[in-house]
């Protein structure tokens, strides 16, 4: 591609050099990833800044260096006041807007989007779409999957691969975005048609500082809804009229809008609740009757995730009838309140709760049909918001009979400090310290007896522990089974 055209989409740029002859053939944002004749953008990270690589992406091949400051080196440099922005916009262009020929379907909030893309994705191929899904767990593109490193991947690689969906031929694309992701950008020119938003508490305060600014990054995924101009795909929004933050979602977006909830009277309302000992059933008001829902998923988290879902695959065109029968046989995700399977007279439960509020869902939950005492092994990331910390102890204590606190990637941080961050407030006597996770496992374990709940929370899917900069092998599951077998 021709650099001129390229660099004239970007409304603010300095460049003393001519571009005309300049060829790109790529765009990375790495150096490592630099091939002959490609553009590297220099991206100032939070523990590496770009800009230091760009000699030697010169020296990979590399035609024409972005920067936010000038840089001596021999080839062309462009000159922009943001290259995150920038990444964004050139890269939506070098792939040609993708995502204006895909159905995009994004979903934001503290807790549920894995858990609510994934019912979305499921519905579409219900129906025989040909789906993608990105998110915590990986990137899917039809049957194949794809190692993602972030819940919302940069855009680089997002653009790039809405490229790939568009190739080959998908026709919706179901995405988590984080509010890391929109507060950086990563999504910036994305042609979004149905936002959903799940809920909003406490988590992330270590990068954006306060509730406020958390919800302002959650925001722009509806005020940037429909931003497109493109008039061929309609436009919606899908929030939850419980959180106490719908009101100022709605009033982020001026495109039509499908509410869910249980509490107050929504499009899509759940009511005559029924809790199973497998799962939960319920009658949900639709735009277009009322439909008996049947679900193996349990939870009042779960029946909000089913509500959404619902709602996106309506406003996706799809048939209530088939949206209903893939509700009543979906069986969740891995890692979400998934029991592990024993002999044992009494039930282990692995769940990706990291939050005070996902904590209390989960132990709340479990409460309603546990017979003996509940047991609950949590610990809180390192390197993540330090003031969720004795909020989740302090759920722990209150919901469960007995905390084991432990480690959950520590990071760089001490996993005994993190801990002490945990029990500072913590008056109760009902929980132990078990730094070393496949200990606190073996100890809940050994505690259990007939008809009491284990609970492992915190690491759901992950099948490793970072501790400082390694990651270590190391899956829940397979830490209960070996105790239970033994
Ligand atoms: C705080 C944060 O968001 N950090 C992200 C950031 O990393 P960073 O700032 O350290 O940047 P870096 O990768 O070290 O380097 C900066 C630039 O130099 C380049 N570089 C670097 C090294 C080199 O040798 N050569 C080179 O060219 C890099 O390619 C990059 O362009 O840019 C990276 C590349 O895009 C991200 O992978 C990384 O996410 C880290 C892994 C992360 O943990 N992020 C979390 C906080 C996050 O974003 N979480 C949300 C989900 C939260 C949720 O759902 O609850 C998410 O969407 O994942
Ligand atoms: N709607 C919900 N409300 C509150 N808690 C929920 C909800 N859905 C799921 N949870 C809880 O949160 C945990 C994480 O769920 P899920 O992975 O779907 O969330 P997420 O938003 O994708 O998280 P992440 O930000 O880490 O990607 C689940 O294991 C469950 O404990
Ligand atoms: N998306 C979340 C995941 C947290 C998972 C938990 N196991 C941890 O490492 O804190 C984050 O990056 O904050
Ligand atoms: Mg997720």
């Amino acid at each position: 591609m021709n650099a001129e055209k390229l660099i004239n989409i970007l409304s603010e740029f300095k460049c003393d050099q001519k571009l005309d002859r300049v060829i790109v053939k790529n765009i990375e944002m790495d150096h490592r990833e630099i091939t002959n004749e490609a553009m590297f953008i220099c991206i100032k990270g939070y523990t590496v800044d770009g800009h230091q690589f760009a000699q030697a992406a010169v020296d990979n091949g590399a035609s024409l260096i972005v920067s936010e400051k000038e840089l001596n080196v021999s080839v062309p440099v462009v000159i922009v006041p943001d290259t995150s922005r920038a990444l964004a916009q050139l890269a939506n262009a070098f792939y040609q807007h993708p995502s204006a020929d895909l159905k995009v379907i994004g979903v934001t909030g503290t807790n549920g989007k894995t858990s609510v893309t994934h019912i979305i994705d499921e519905i579409h191929r219900y129906v025989s779409l040909k789906t993608a899904l990105i998110g915590t767990l990986q990137m899917v593109i039809e049957d194949q999957n794809y190692p993602v490193k972030n819940t919302t991947p940069d855009a680089l690689f997002l653009q790039k691969n809405l490229r790939k969906m568009v190739d080959e031929n998908v026709d919706v694309v179901t995405m988590e975005v984080s509010s890391h992701a929109l507060d950086i950008g990563r999504v910036h020119g994305v042609d979004v048609d149905i936002a959903v938003f799940t809920n909003l508490s406490q988590d992330h305060l270590d990068y954006h500082q306060s509730m406020d600014h958390y919800l302002y990054a959650k925001s722009l995924l509806f005020s940037q809804l429909g931003n497109s101009l493109n008039q061929k795909k309609a436009k919606y929004a899908i929030i939850n009229l419980d959180d106490s933050n719908a009101d100022f979602l709605i009033k982020a977006t001026a495109q039509p809008i499908l509410t869910y909830g249980v509490k107050n009277e929504a499009t899509f309302q759940a009511t005559e609740i029924e809790w199973k000992s497998a799962g939960v059933t319920f009658n949900m008001n639709t735009p277009e009757g009322v439909i008996a829902i049947h679900s193996k998923l349990m939870g009042m988290f779960s029946v909000y995730n089913i509500l959404a879902a619902a709602a996106a695959a309506y406003a996706s065109g799809i048939a209530l009838t088939d949206i209903q029968t893939v509700l009543n046989q979906t069986t969740g995700v891995k890692g979400r309140f998934q029991p592990v399977e024993h002999q044992q007279d009494f039930s282990v439960i692995i769940d990706y709760a990291h939050t005070p509020d996902s904590l209390e869902n989960v132990l709340s939950t479990i409460q309603r049909f546990c017979q003996g005492d509940i047991h609950v092994v949590v610990g809180c990331g390192g390197d993540r918001d330090r003031r969720k910390r004795p909020l989740m102890a302090e759920v722990a204590c209150q919901y469960a009979d007995y905390a084991i606190f432990t480690s959950d990637n520590p990071r760089s941080e001490s996993p005994q400090a993190i801990i002490d961050d945990m029990v500072a407030g913590i008056s109760s006597q009902n929980y132990q310290i078990q730094i070393d996770r496949k200990n606190a496992i073996q100890q809940a374990i050994q505690r259990a007896r007939k008809d009491d709940v284990v609970l492992i929370a915190g690491k759901g899917h992950e099948t490793y522990q970072i501790v400082g900069d390694e990651v270590l092998d190391f899956d829940d599951e397979k830490a209960a089974l070996e105790f239970l077998n033994e």
